[in-house]
This record gives C-alpha cells, sequence and structure tokens, in this order.
C-alpha cells in the first residue's frame, strides 16, 4: 500500500522561554485506507503532530511527506497546494461560516484547493449527498443540530476529494449518539477509499480505528491491540 503521509524523525519545539519540545523524534507512516486515531493526555503533543501532517506547520527538526513529497522542498504555494489536493481538515468546533447557506459553505471550502470553477457545485452537492445532509443545503448552520453541522464541515472537507482527512477531537462538541453517527460516516468513507487520522479522547471513537497511536510528552507509541 502507498503510503500517504510520512514523518521521519520529526521534533517540534517551541523557542520559548521556557523551549517546550511538543513533537521528539516522532515516525509515522500511514498508508492508503488506514484508519488511524492519535490519543494521549491534553498538551502531549497531539495537535502539534497534525499540523505538522497537515502541512499547517513544519518540522524544526526531520521530514513530513505527503504523497511521497518532502515537504521542505516546497515553497509556500506549493505547499499550499498539495495541502488543497490531498488534505482535508474538521475540527472539533466545526467553522462553518454561520451568515452562509450549508451549499456555500461547502463551495467556499473548494476556493483554494485546485477544483475548477465549472465542478465546484456539483462536488458540493455530491458530498452533501454523501453525508446525508442533501435536504439542508440551502440552510443556515445556526438552525442545524451540532451532528448536522459536523456533517456539513465533513462534506466541506471531502468535496475536492483528497486522499487524507485529518479530524481534530471531530466528536468533541457531540453527544454519544451523534458521535456514533459520525463514526459511521467516518467508517463508510473510509470504505470509499478515504484515509483518515483523527485525533480523539473518545475512547469509543479510538476503538474504531484499526491503528492507534499514543502520544505521552511528545513520543509517539504505536498501540498493539
Ligand atoms: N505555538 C506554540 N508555542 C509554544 N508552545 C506551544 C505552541 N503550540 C503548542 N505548544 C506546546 O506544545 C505542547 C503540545 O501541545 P499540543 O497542542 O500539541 O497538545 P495536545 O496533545 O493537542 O493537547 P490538547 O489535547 O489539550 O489539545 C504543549 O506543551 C503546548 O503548550
Amino acid at each position: 500500500m502507498s503510503v500517504v503521509v510520512e514523518l521521519r524523525s520529526v521534533t517540534r519545539s517551541f523557542p520559548g522561554p521556557p523551549e517546550v519540545v511538543a513533537l521528539r523524534d516522532a515516525h509515522l507512516a500511514v498508508r492508503a485506507g488506514d484508519y488511524v486515531s492519535i490519543v494521549g493526555p491534553s498538551g502531549s503533543g497531539k495537535s502539534t503532530m497534525l499540523g505538522i501532517l497537515g502541512l499547517l506547520d513544519r518540522p524544526t527538526v526531520g521530514a513530513c511527506l505527503v504523497d511521497g513529497v518532502d515537504a521542505a522542498t516546497l515553497d509556500d504555494d506549493e505547499r499550499a497546494a498539495l495541502r488543497g489536493r490531498a488534505i482535508g481538515f474538521v475540527f472539533q468546533a466545526f467553522h462553518l461560516l454561520p451568515a452562509r447557506t450549508v451549499l456555500d459553505n461547502v463551495l467556499l471550502g473548494m476556493l483554494y484547493n485546485g477544483v475548477p470553477r465549472g465542478e465546484r457545485e456539483d462536488r458540493a452537492l455530491a458530498s452533501l449527498d454523501r453525508v446525508g445532509m442533501s435536504h439542508r443545503v440551502d440552510a443556515l448552520p445556526t438552525t442545524l443540530s451540532g451532528g448536522e453541522r459536523q456533517r456539513v464541515a465533513i462534506a466541506r472537507a471531502i468535496a475536492s476529494a483528497p486522499r487524507l482527512l485529518l479530524a481534530d477531537e471531530p466528536t468533541g462538541n457531540l453527544d454519544e449518539r451523534t458521535s456514533g453517527e459520525v463514526m459511521d460516516l467516518f467508517e463508510r468513507l473510509r470504505s470509499d477509499g478515504l484515509t483518515l487520522v483523527v485525533i480523539t479522547h473518545d475512547r469509543a471513537v479510538s476503538d474504531r480505528a484499526d491503528r492507534t497511536i499514543r502520544i505521552a510528552d511528545g513520543r509517539l507509541a504505536e498501540v498493539e491491540r
């Protein structure tokens, strides 16, 4: 299986003072079709790792490769283009624009990731259909439940057909039943071929992934199943 994203000896430190080493000599290879959960206590380095995997941040030492390309060899525009093409993001707080409709939110997500203008609406409608939100395309996010908002955010993340979905506490604002629905959706997307990396504090969520990486004090360890 091809490697979608890889960390090679990644250390990320923040200069401070005091200096904080948020990731220490991290190695990780996420293969096409993997479903990986990332767990660990608050402050252990999970979001730092997701930022590096998502090309939002750079290692202090070591390399991050996306689709085999070392991100350090790219200029800012090339990194943004690779990020837009290859990676979708989902966050705990949804980050939908409250004054824009569901459809507009998904369309706006495609502005900067290389999807030709003429294809955007069809892609947005297809991804809203995939997450079961076609009946609310004209709604404003404020009129939706938390689970529905997260499904719209997921539609926005997948509309450009990324290979990799990075999610930071995607069920953190949802109740148990709604979390279960989002997890069911992740499994369906994975069976369509999407690769998933999900940070979670929720045991029910991490148990549904097929690999779990535990971070403690910036060090990664694969949890044996
Ligand atoms: N921009 C920054 N500047 C300085 N220190 C930072 C910065 N970002 C993160 N850190 C530090 O790096 C460490 C790891 O933070 P990170 O946000 O990755 O943890 P986390 O595991 O995602 O935590 P949580 O579960 O609370 O979100 C923490 O000690 C944090 O204070």
